[in-house]
């Protein structure tokens, strides 16, 4: 994956606009287009917790939110304070909003660090994922 080292460099840089003044857990997302654009995301808190967004949905929607419906991949780091964990995996709501525009066999998830990263695809991540073809099937 050539662009990934590029992908996790934003990722990082993306990070540091977390806004955590409660969990002080910083997570920055990179998010590439098929049309060669690189959409940044942090994750934002919230004093009643539940209207928190994870940086990987705030890439997305940012990137939605500009026309942007195709996707190559996504790299995320994350970790407490200054520090970066070795592996931040995306929380399942966030995996389920990949799954509505990506191809789960094709999107690809870069997690780990700018040292040493993995390479995953949604459908590993997400199996059995739920998605619009699913709304499209019919038993009668
Ligand atoms: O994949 C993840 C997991 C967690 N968080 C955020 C949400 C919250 O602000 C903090 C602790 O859960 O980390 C993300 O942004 N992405
Ligand atoms: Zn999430």
């Amino acid at each position: 994956m050539e662009n990934a080292r590029e992908l996790i460099s934003a990722a990082v840089s993306a990070r540091e606009m977390a806004y955590t003044p409660y969990s002080n857990f910083k997570v920055g997302a990179a998010l590439l287009s098929k049309s060669g654009r690189i959409y940044k995301g942090c994750n934002i808190e919230n004093a009643a917790f539940t209207p928190t967004n994870c940086a990987e949905r705030t890439a997305f929607f940012k990137a939605v939110s500009e026309g942007e419906l195709a996707f190559e991949c996504i790299a995320i780091v994350g970790g407490k304070g200054d520090e970066l964990e070795e592996f931040c995996a995306p929380c399942g709501v966030c995996r389920q909003v990949m799954m509505e525009f990506c191809d789960p066999d094709e999107f690809k998830i870069i997690l780990g660090t700018p040292e040493k990263w993995h390479v995953y695809t949604l459908r590993e991540l997400l199996p059995f994922g739920f998605g619009k073809q699913d709304l499209e099937k019919s038993h009668d």
